[in-house]
C-alpha cells in the first residue's frame, strides 16, 4: 500500500523532503501557509526529478501523489510519516506539535528538522513525547544522504527503529544520535568553520571566495570521501593517528582559530560579505546555482559509487539486487533513469553513455545466462567484437528509460545480441554487439562452459520465434 508522507512547513527543506518521499513513490501532504509554497515547491521538485532518480542504477518506483492542504490535520490524518520543517522557533515548533498530535496517528513518526534545537526541547509540550524526534536533514534533501535522528529516552525504540528503517529505505542515512547536544552532531563543525570564515573576512584576511577556494580545492574534497579523522589518520603517514596527533596536537592551542568568538553582525560586516558574496556568484540566480550544485553533487555522488565508497557505497546497498528476469520474450535487461553526468553541452544523453548503457545491458545479459563474477573468477567471459548503435531519438536526464535485449544468436562461442533502448514506448537508439566467449588465460576465443551454452540456446530458441526489430544486421547507411 502507498505510504504517506505529511511535510509541514514547505520551504527549502520543507520542499526537499517533500520531493524525496514524491520521488519514492509516497503520497505527499503539504501544509504551508504561504500561498507562493506550491510554486516553491514545484522549483524544488523539477530540480529533483533531473537529479535524483539518476543515483540509482535500478528502476525507481513510479512517483507517488502531490496534495497541497489547508489545515495540519488534513495533511497529518492516516500519515505514516510527519515532518516538520516550519522556521526554526521553539514555540512554533512545539505548538505546530500539539496541533499534530491533535490529529495523527499515535504509530506514526513525527520527526523535526530542527538544525539546533534538541528532541527534549521540541517534546518539551508534546501529548505524546515518545513520537516526536529530530530526524535532521542536510540541503538538497533530495540528493543528500544524511539524517541526523537524535532521540531522548522517552523516544519508543519501536519508532525510533521504523524511523530508520524508513530514513534508510528513502535512499538516505540515518546517524542515531543517542546523547542530545544542541546543533548536533554536524552543524557544530558547520557552525565552527563558518564562525572562522566570518573572522577571516571581516579581519581582511580573505575574501568569500579565496575561503569558498580553500576549501573546494582542498580538504572539502577529501572530506567528502573520508571525513576527518581517516584523513588525519593517513596524514599521519605509516605512524598513523597517534604520530599525526603528537606532531599536530600542540597547534590546537595555539591562537590559530577563534573559535566560539562570533563578530558582530554590524551592518558593516553584512554589506561586506554580501558584497563580496555577489561579486563571487552573483551572475548565477539562486536556481542556476542550485542546478550546478546538483550537477556536482550528483557527479560526485556517482564517482563514489564506482568505488563502492562511502555515500557511493550506500547508493550501492539501495540499489540492492536486480530482480529476477522473464525470460518468455525479450529480456528487460536495464530499467533505470538518465543520471545527470550522462549529458552534454547539447542537453541531452552523450552518445558515449549510449554505449555505457548498451554494456550495462550486455553485462546483465552474461550475468542472466550464469556468465556472472563468480563464473568469471574461474577463468572464462566474453569480449566484444562488434558493435553498432543507431541513435534515433534523444533523451535527457531524469527521463526513465529501459533496455530489451534479443539473442539474435547464442551458439559455440558467439553471443550476438540487440539492444533496444526505450523511454516507454518510444524506441531511442539500438544496438547490436557480436561477443566472443574467451579464456582470460590465453586471451583467446574459447568455448563457454555447458551451463552457459544450455542457458544461452534455450534464450536465443525463444527468441528465434519473436519479431526481428528493424535495423538489425544494418551498417552505417549512405544515402544517394
Ligand atoms: N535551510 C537549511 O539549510 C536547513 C534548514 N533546516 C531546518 O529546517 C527547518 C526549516 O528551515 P527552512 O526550510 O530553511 O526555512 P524556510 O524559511 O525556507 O521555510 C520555512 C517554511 O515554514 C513555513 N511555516 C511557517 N509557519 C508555519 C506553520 N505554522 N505551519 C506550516 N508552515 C509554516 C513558512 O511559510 C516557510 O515556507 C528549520 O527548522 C531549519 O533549522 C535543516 C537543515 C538545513
Ligand atoms: C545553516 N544550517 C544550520 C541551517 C545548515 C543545516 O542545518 C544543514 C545543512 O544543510 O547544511
Amino acid at each position: 500500500m502507498t505510504k504517506t508522507a505529511a511535510i509541514i512547513g514547505g520551504g527549502v527543506i520543507g520542499g526537499g523532503w517533500a520531493a524525496r518521499f514524491l520521488l519514492m513513490g509516497w503520497t505527499v501532504n503539504v501544509f504551508d501557509p504561504d500561498p507562493e509554497a506550491p510554486r516553491k515547491i514545484g522549483e524544488v521538485l523539477d530540480n529533483a526529478r533531473r537529479s535524483l532518480p539518476g543515483l540509482t542504477d535500478r528502476a525507481m518506483p513510479a512517483e507517488g501523489q502531490l496534495n497541497f492542504v489547508e489545515t495540519i490535520s488534513a495533511a497529518v490524518t492516516g500519515a505514516d510519516w510527519i515532518q516538520e520543517s516550519v522556521s526554526e522557533r521553539l514555540e512554533l515548533k512545539q505548538k505546530v506539535f500539539q496541533t499534530i498530535q491533535e490529529h495523527c496517528p499515535a504509530d506514526a513518526v513525527i520527526g523535526s528538522s530542527t538544525s539546533g534545537f534538541k528532541p527534549s526541547e521540541l517534546q518539551g509540550c508534546a501529548t505524546r513525547p515518545e513520537q516526536i524526534m529530530v530526524c535532521h536533514p542536510f540541503n538538497p534533501v533530495y540528493l543528500m544522504p544524511l539524517v541526523e535522528v537524535v532521540t531522548t529516552d522517552k523516544n519508543s525504540s519501536d519508532l525510533t527503529d521504523k524511523a530508520k528503517a524508513i530514513v534508510a529505505e528513502i535512499g538516505m542515512y540515518p546517524l542515531h544520535i543517542k546523547k542530545e547536544i544542541d546543533a548536533h552532531i554536524a552543524d557544530r563543525f558547520l557552525e565552527a568553520v563558518w564562525r572562522e570564515a566570518l573572522w577571516l573576512v571581516k579581519d581582511g584576511i580573505a575574501t568569500t571566495e579565496e575561503i569558498d577556494n580553500a576549501i573546494r580545492y582542498g580538504f572539502g574534497i577529501r572530506w567528502a570521501q573520508m571525513g576527518l579523522f581517516e584523513t588525519y589518520r593517513v596524514a599521519g603517514g605509516e605512524a598513523g593517528m597517534k604520530h599525526f596527533m603528537a606532531q599536530f596536537g600542540p597547534a590546537l592551542k595555539w591562537p590559530w582559530t577563534k573559535l566560539m568568538d562570533v563578530p558582530d553582525f554590524t551592518d558593516e560586516l553584512v554589506d561586506l560579505i554580501a558584497d563580496q558574496s555577489d561579486a563571487q556568484s552573483g551572475a548565477h540566480s539562486i536556481r542556476e546555482l542550485e542546478r550546478i550544485r546538483d550537477n556536482n553533487l550528483v557527479a560526485m555522488m556517482r564517482a563514489l559509487k564506482a568505488q563502492d565508497w562511502g555515500a557511493g557505497a550506500l547508493l550501492n546497498q539501495w540499489d540492492g539486487t536486480p530482480s529476477a528476469p522473464d525470460l518468455s520474450g525479450a529480456v528487460k535487461t536495464v530499467s533505470r533513469a538518465v543520471p545527470l553526468d550522462w549529458t552534454d553541452y547539447n542537453g541531452h544523453m552523450n552518445e558515449a553513455r549510449y554505449l555505457q548503457a548498451f554494456g550495462d545491458a550486455t553485462d546483465r545479459f552474461m550475468e542472466i545466462v550464469g556468465c556472472d563474477a563468480e563464473y568469471i573468477a574461474t577463468g572464462g567471459s566474453y569480449f566484444t567484437a562488434e558493435t553498432h548503435i543507431r541513435h534515433i531519438d534523444e533523451v535527457h536526464a531524469g527521463t526513465r528509460i529501459h533496455i530489451e535485449t534479443l539473442c539474435l544468436e547464442g551458439a559455440g562461442k558467439k553471443m550476438h545480441l540487440f539492444h533496444s533502448m526505450f523511454d516507454g514506448e518510444r524506441l531511442l537508439a539500438t544496438g547490436e554487439h557480436m561477443l566472443i566467449h574467451v579464456s582470460l588465460e590465453t586471451r583467446r576465443a574459447s568455448e563457454p562452459s555447458a551451463a552457459i551454452a544450455t542457458k544461452l540456446a534455450a534464450i536465443a530458441a525463444i527468441h528465434a520465434d519473436l519479431p526481428r526489430p528493424d535495423g538489425v544486421g544494418k551498417a552505417v547507411g549512405v544515402k544517394g
